[in-house]
């Protein structure tokens, strides 16, 4: 085994759907489904990753596909330990005597118990330094928004298992809302919708396919169409089905106006300087679910500002993670 006396210090993204890894001085080396395959007994972890996601819907009853995250909380932490391991193993191949500094994004609004369970999985994990960093803030950073300076940012991330919404102002977080519903969620309602309306059966990733292919709240979108593949829950046999674009907004309509009530309450607590930056700047908008077809046009019309957005909004929180690590000091200034 490779023997080093420093292991390398890395910043890492705890994703419901994905786990990203940003490693000191080189940047983003991991960006994998966080994802694990049990064997029956639950204490043999199979696969991890892309691996394991791929096995999705396809196993059978000596094995099983878990996600030790879900809606941005860790729910089992012996698993996320273990997931921890294996991303921890592949950035420190080898043994060092003194462990690494870790950045890690945590989703906005947890509780102290729940921070103590992602500290404690990345402690016994092998980690020395632990830096938690609120997502909202890391997506600020990754944007390149300047949340350490005397400036009001407005940004909603939006991702797989949580949606948030924040005003950042000196490396803090000024008022803030979250929902646990995000990309997870309108992939169920698009599994209801194929089941009570077209008697198909579909799984979680040809739903989450469908979302991101033609999922749309553009009314010229309409009329696109896909063809889906699912079971006959008629004769159980397989089945493809057609479906249009303007069928799917039943399943998209409902979450995207429970984040602009989210938004507008969130503004109505807002301290007037950090408002009259936001009405001048618009918001941000962060997190993959941003890039849903219409998503950002529909929440812009209903509250009446303007937003931007990264190339890569799945990025933008391992990206500022990575900054923080690279420069501390920034972050932790005018914090406790
Ligand atoms: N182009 C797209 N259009 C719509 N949805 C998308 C698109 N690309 C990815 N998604 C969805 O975005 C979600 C993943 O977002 P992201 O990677 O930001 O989440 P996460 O950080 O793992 O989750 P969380 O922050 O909730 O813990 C998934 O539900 C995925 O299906």
């Amino acid at each position: 085994m490779k023997f080093k006396m420093i292991a390398t210090d890395f910043a890492i993204d705890l994703g419901t759907s994905n786990i990203l890894v940003y490693k000191k001085g080189e940047g983003l080396i991991i960006n994998e489904p966080s994802s694990l395959v049990l064997d029956e007994n639950h204490t043999k972890v199979i696969a991890v990753g892309q691996q394991a996601k791929d096995m999705l819907g396809k196993t059978h009853e000596d094995i099983q596909v878990v996600k030790p995250i879900k809606n941005g909380v860790i729910t089992d932490f012996n698993l996320t330990e273990a997931m921890l391991n294996y991303f921890f193993d592949k950035v420190n191949v080898g043994f060092s005597l003194i462990q690494p500094r870790v950045v890690i994004v945590i989703p906005s609004g947890i509780t102290d118990i729940q921070k103590r369970a992602v500290e404690d999985a990345a402690l016994h994990a092998g980690s020395r330094d632990i830096i938690l960093v609120d997502e909202s803030l890391a997506c600020a950073y990754g944007m390149n928004l300047a949340p350490n300076e005397p400036k009001g940012i407005l940004l909603i991330n939006m991702g797989a298992g949580t949606s948030q919404v924040a005003v950042i102002s000196l490396n803090g977080i000024v008022v803030s809302s979250t929902i646990n519903k995000g990309g997870d969620y309108l992939d169920e309602k698009i599994v209801d919708y194929f089941r009570e309306e077209k008697s198909l059966e579909i799984g979680k990733n040809t739903a989450e396919e469908v979302k991101i292919k033609l999922a749309s709240l553009k009314v010229k979108d309409g009329n696109n169409e896909m063809e889906v593949n699912g079971k006959d829950l008629n004769d159980s046999r397989p089945n493809t089905v057609k479906v249009l674009s303007s069928e799917l907004v039943t399943c998209i309509l409902p979450f995207a106006d429970e984040v602009c009530e989210m938004v507008l309450a969130t503004l109505e607590k807002t301290p007037p300087e950090i408002s009259s930056d936001i009405k001048k700047n618009g918001f941000a908008l962060s997190g993959s679910l941003s890039q849903l077809s219409g998503l950002a046009e529909y929440i812009e019309k209903k509250i009446g500002l303007k937003s931007y957005r990264s190339e890569d909004p799945s990025k933008d929180a391992i990206l500022g993670a990575g900054q923080i690590l690279e420069d501390p000091d920034k972050f932790l200034q005018y914090r406790k």
